[in-house]
């Protein structure tokens, strides 16, 4: 942070217990708007990701096209932002480890995570393995229960049973995906939903979507894209945003936040008639699709501001690992014409770890009731 004042006043608008902003004037908002403006740092360090299964990672790239060139003179690479998600995840680390240490020296309590990780896939092994080190970094006590593959649906049912009865646990993560033969809902449903730090249960959900009503979590993902565009002072309200896939734990919960910043929103996904058109409005775009490089250049609206979820191996045989991570847009392409994106890796992903210790933290101080 620029400064401790700063940093306090952050951290109070950070962890007001009102978690979400809404459209209604008098509800405080969940970030400060304008604090940091947009970086330029095109050092960018990618971090590499084992994919679990090879068939898992594709092919596709995105070469820059003459037809786009053109396009691409709109926006010069000097004025081109990189939104540095993992940057800015370190900066609310280091909030939510002074007010945890506040938190610890008032009244003694340490926030704890509960993590089940069911089967074996490597990068749920990872994004399991990086929450528990996010965890001890800010000082939360993290749980950890790893199941088999074959783990039956019961022996998950009991666990959630035992942390949601467990006064240390705050809460609660099952890592997605669960193995085919369980039933996702009944497991996600189980978690009460004062400990439910993800946000997926469905009354949470319900909540985000119901004008007027606060849900107690705000699923991480779409939090941290919401989060990055209100640090990097990016108006929304009155704006035409896009968000690309539905899916229950991103662009559906993406689209409701945007909405209720009073974004202009629409969604398109994999029956969308017309979607490059559709996109080219936006001027905040959130893709959460999965598909490689999808969104190109020529999909992009001159100075559109680019969220970019998604987390995709690609073959890459110059990469020690034989693969990389790419996102679900081409970046060097929409580097080219958008005024600022969000890198893969290094942009969502460890916002939305950043997310779950917010979460973890907002849900102790609610239950002890500190301030
Ligand atoms: N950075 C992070 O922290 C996180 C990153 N991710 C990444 O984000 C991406 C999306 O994840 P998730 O939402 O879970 O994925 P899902 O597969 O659950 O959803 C994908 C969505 O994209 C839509 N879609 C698929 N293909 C197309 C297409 N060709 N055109 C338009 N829409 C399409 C689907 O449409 P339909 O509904 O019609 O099927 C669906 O709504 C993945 O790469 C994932 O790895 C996910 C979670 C966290
Ligand atoms: N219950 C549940 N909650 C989730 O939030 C959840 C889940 N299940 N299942 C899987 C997806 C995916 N996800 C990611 C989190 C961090 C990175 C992340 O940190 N990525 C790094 C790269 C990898 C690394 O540095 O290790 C980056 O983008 O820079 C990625 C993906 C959370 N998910």
């Amino acid at each position: 942070m620029a400064s401790s004042s700063m940093a306090t006043s952050i951290s109070k608008a950070l962890f007001s217990d009102s978690s979400i902003s809404s459209s209604s004037p008098s509800t405080p908002r969940l970030l400060p708007l304008g604090g940091r403006q947009f970086h330029f740092n095109h050092k960018f360090n990618p971090i590499l990701l084992r994919p679990s299964r090879s068939s898992d990672v594709f092919t596709r790239t995105c070469d820059t096209s003459p037809s786009f060139v053109a396009a691409a003179m709109a926006t010069t690479e000097a004025s081109f932002k990189v939104i540095d998600g993992k940057q800015t995840a370190k900066e609310i680390r280091d909030e939510i480890a002074e007010e945890i240490s506040r938190m610890k020296d008032g009244i003694g309590v340490v926030p704890g995570l509960a993590v089940i990780l069911v089967g074996d896939r490597k990068d749920s092994a990872t994004y399991v393995r990086n929450k528990k080190k996010a965890c001890d970094s800010v000082g939360i006590k993290s749980y950890e229960v790893r199941l088999p593959e074959t783990a039956s649906e019961e022996e998950v049912l009991k666990h959630i049973a035992g942390f949601n009865d467990d006064p240390s646990v705050h809460g609660i993560l099952v890592q997605l995906p669960l193995p085919s033969h369980m039933n996702e809902q009944k497991v996600l449903n189980a978690v009460c939903i004062e400990k439910d730090v993800d946000g997926f249960h469905p009354l949470n959900i319900g909540r985000l979507a119901m004008r007027g009503r606060e849900p107690l979590f705000v699923p991480c993902t779409p939090k941290g894209c919401i989060e990055l565009l209100h640090r990097y002072g990016v108006p929304i309200k009155g704006k035409r945003a896009v968000v690309i896939g539905r899916s229950n734990i991103v662009g559906m919960p993406a689209a409701l936040l945007l909405q209720r910043e009073d974004a202009t929103v629409s969604v398109v996904h994999s029956r969308t008639k017309n979607p490059e058109e559709i996109t080219r409005e936006a001027d905040i775009l959130i893709a959460a699709v999965g598909q490689p490089n999808m969104v190109r250049g020529s999909w992009i609206k001159p100075g559109a501001v680019i969220i970019d979820v998604g987390i995709n191996p690609v073959e890459d045989s110059e990469s020690p690992r034989g693969y990389r991570l790419v996102g679900d847009v081409c970046y060097e392409e929409a580097s080219k014409i958008a005024s600022a994106i969000t890198p893969v890796p290094g942009g969502v992903g460890p916002m939305t770890i950043a997310m779950l210790l917010s979460n973890t933290l907002t849900s102790a101080k609610r239950v002890h009731n500190f301030k």
